[in-house]
């Protein structure tokens, strides 16, 4: 057969090949094959980059590394971020070494088609999802398509109102725990305290009841499963940085890598054990002579009766794992967003006694004749300039500071400038809330020098006015002022009057679209609470002239968010 095919070959061959044995051309097709394959690439990749020439494109560190390594996370990043929204204003293309492309995007206009597009053609791309696959599976983060869609579905009930409202009594329960150890620590003559430290423990302690009813007493006694969760964020980001820990194959020999595995199998046990006994419990409520008794008995009331209980239109429930999943995915989107949240907004208040002074008498107000220091439901839209300062905290500090997504077609921005299918967007909300385009002075104060004290001291509320008004009149400006680069805080932007011809993309800090935050009313719902609470209970100051923030999965603080408690005595009815 070779001999046929080599006497074949040599009338339709040029004589030196004709001679070559079968192995010989065996091995030359597999080397054309790879060429024409790599061939294809290289051109899908110049036609890609082709492409992107619409886009602006920052300098480079060189042709090999582009713009590896030039965003940090730190206090520079971010500030780097800024300085790309001055320049480029919307978005610009970004190159991860010779392969990756990015496209970063700050601007509403550009943002909203990628946030509002089918969640048919999204996707979470595997670059920046796909670490926390190992620890949240198929949840709701990080599914796709049809699954995601039905888990959306079933899911949603959970964050209705009607179940919303009982869990307002859960926040005022944590609260005040962490409120007792914080008056406890001040006796004892700590009035320093870490707000992240702090208000992680007690967002855990909340979304741990408010999941899966249960008791943890993690604020005075962390357990084994907290330590697990801190382990795996940390681990996480510590990944992420280094670019050998992004090979499967050397991570899990490593370290970090066995030590993710046991956290991860721990936080599984754990769900697995609750969920388990949920399941129980509940075919047991079920059984015929039972089921009316135990309608009276239980009221639904955590996540994971809901999630139990839940069933599509075909009647069908969702299984124990993807339970388990989705209960992982709360609890890690959950609880560090929150205390992030509320750690910026009593930072920014400290920062800003004025405003402070402001909410703690509305608070006051709400709360004047009342036996109970309880922030009910109802109270929730009764705190507008609560609200107000909790939205531009949210602005100034959001805790996710950019998503990413991957389209399966190609989406078309403002301009007419198209990103070609397959390119990961990075969507800034950071760069997207500090856009100068978007938010008048979103970082430069120009007041201070000039201004008619007569108190001798300027308080933060004349200097809001005054900013909104020397925005207006900028140009006409002739006294002599002292720029000062501070970001403005200022929540009278988030005023409605204010707020007027605003884009609804401006202000993203839980995303937006089909994929937006599912928790994000029990988000905001945990943060009044505990602002309200806070405010009527201390008055916060800041102990760091300078905080360097730190953007890691949620924004933090390098060395944390340091505040001085003082307790307040409530005024008296
Ligand atoms: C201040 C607090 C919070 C902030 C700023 C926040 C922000 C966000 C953002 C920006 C996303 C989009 C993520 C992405 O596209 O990659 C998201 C998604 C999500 N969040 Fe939140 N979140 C907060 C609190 C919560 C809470 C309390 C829960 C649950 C109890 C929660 C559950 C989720 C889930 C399950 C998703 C995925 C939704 C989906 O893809 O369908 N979040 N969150």
């Amino acid at each position: 057969m070779g001999y046929k095919l080599e006497g074949l070959l040599s009338h339709v061959l040029p004589s030196s090949i004709a001679s070559w044995g079968v192995l010989q051309l065996c091995v030359l097709a597999v080397l054309l094959v790879l060429l024409l394959r790599v061939g294809r690439l290289l051109l899908k990749y110049s036609s890609n980059i082709r492409r992107l020439r619409c886009f602006a494109q920052p300098p480079k560190r060189n042709w090999l590394l582009g713009h590896l390594g030039i965003m940090r996370n730190t206090e520079e990043g971010l500030q780097s971020v800024d300085e790309l929204v001055k320049t480029y204003k919307h978005s610009c293309a970004w190159f991860l070494g010779p392969f990756y492309t990015l496209i970063r995007l700050f601007h509403p206009d550009y943002i909203k088609p990628l946030l509002l597009a089918s969640a048919s053609v999204t996707y979470k791309d595997e670059l920046f999802y796909g670490f926390l696959r190992p620890w949240l599976g198929q949840g709701l983060l990080l599914s796709n398509g049809e699954h995601w869609s039905r888990h959306r579905r079933l899911l949603t009930p959970a964050f209705h109102f009607d179940i919303l409202k009982n869990y307002v009594t859960i926040f005022n329960k944590s609260t005040d725990i962490m409120h007792e150890k914080w008056c406890r620590l001040v006796e004892e003559g700590q009035n320093c305290l870490d707000m992240f430290e702090q208000i992680s423990l007690m967002t855990l302690h909340s979304l741990l009841k408010c999941t899966f009813s249960y008791d943890s007493n993690c604020q005075e006694h962390p357990s084994e499963y907290i330590a697990a969760i801190y382990e795996l964020s940390t681990l996480v980001v510590q990944r992420e940085h280094r670019m050998l820990y992004h090979w499967d194959w050397l991570y899990w020999r490593t370290d970090e890598g066995r030590r993710f595995r046991r956290a991860c199998a721990m936080v599984h046990r754990f769900t697995a054990n609750i969920v388990q006994k949920r399941r129980a419990a509940l075919n047991q409520q079920q059984e015929p002579e039972q089921q009316s008794r135990s309608s009276k008995a239980k009221k639904v009331t955590d996540f994971i009766d809901v999630l139990l209980l839940s069933r599509d239109e075909d009647g069908n429930g969702l299984t124990d794992e993807e339970i388990k999943a989705e209960a992982d995915t709360f609890m890690f989107e959950g609880h560090d967003t929150t205390a992030s949240g509320i750690s910026w907004i009593l930072y920014n208040l400290a920062l800003h006694p004025d405003h402070q002074d402001r909410c703690r008498a509305e608070v006051d107000a709400l709360l004047q004749g009342r036996d109970s220091e309880e922030i009910e439901w109802n109270d929730l839209s009764n705190l507008p300039y609560t609200t107000m300062c909790i939205k531009e905290s949210l602005r100034l500090h959001p805790p996710v500071t950019a998503v990413t997504r991957r389209f399966a077609q190609d989406m078309t921005v403002p301009g007419g400038r198209v990103i070609p299918q397959g390119n990961i967007c990075l969507v800034s909300i950071y760069g997207t809330h500090h856009n100068p385009d978007i938010w008048p002075n979103p970082e430069v104060c120009a007041v201070f020098v000039m201004l008619p004290v007569e108190s001798g001291r300027t308080s933060s509320l004349q200097l809001s006015a005054l900013i909104w008004s020397l925005w207006k009149l900028e140009s006409q400006l002739t006294a002599p002022c002292l720029y000062l680069s501070a970001k403005v805080y200022d929540p009278m932007r988030f005023d409605p009057e204010n707020s007027k011809g605003r884009s609804s993309h401006a202000f993203v800090p839980f995303s937006a679209g089909p994929r937006n935050c599912i928790g994000q009313n029990f988000a905001m719902a945990e943060m009044k609470v505990v602002v309200a609470l806070t405010l009527l209970r201390f008055r916060v100051t800041p102990r760091d002239s300078e905080v360097r923030r730190l953007p890691e999965l949620i924004l933090r603080a390098e060395r944390g968010l340091w505040l001085r408690l003082e307790p307040r005595i409530p005024p008296k009815d």
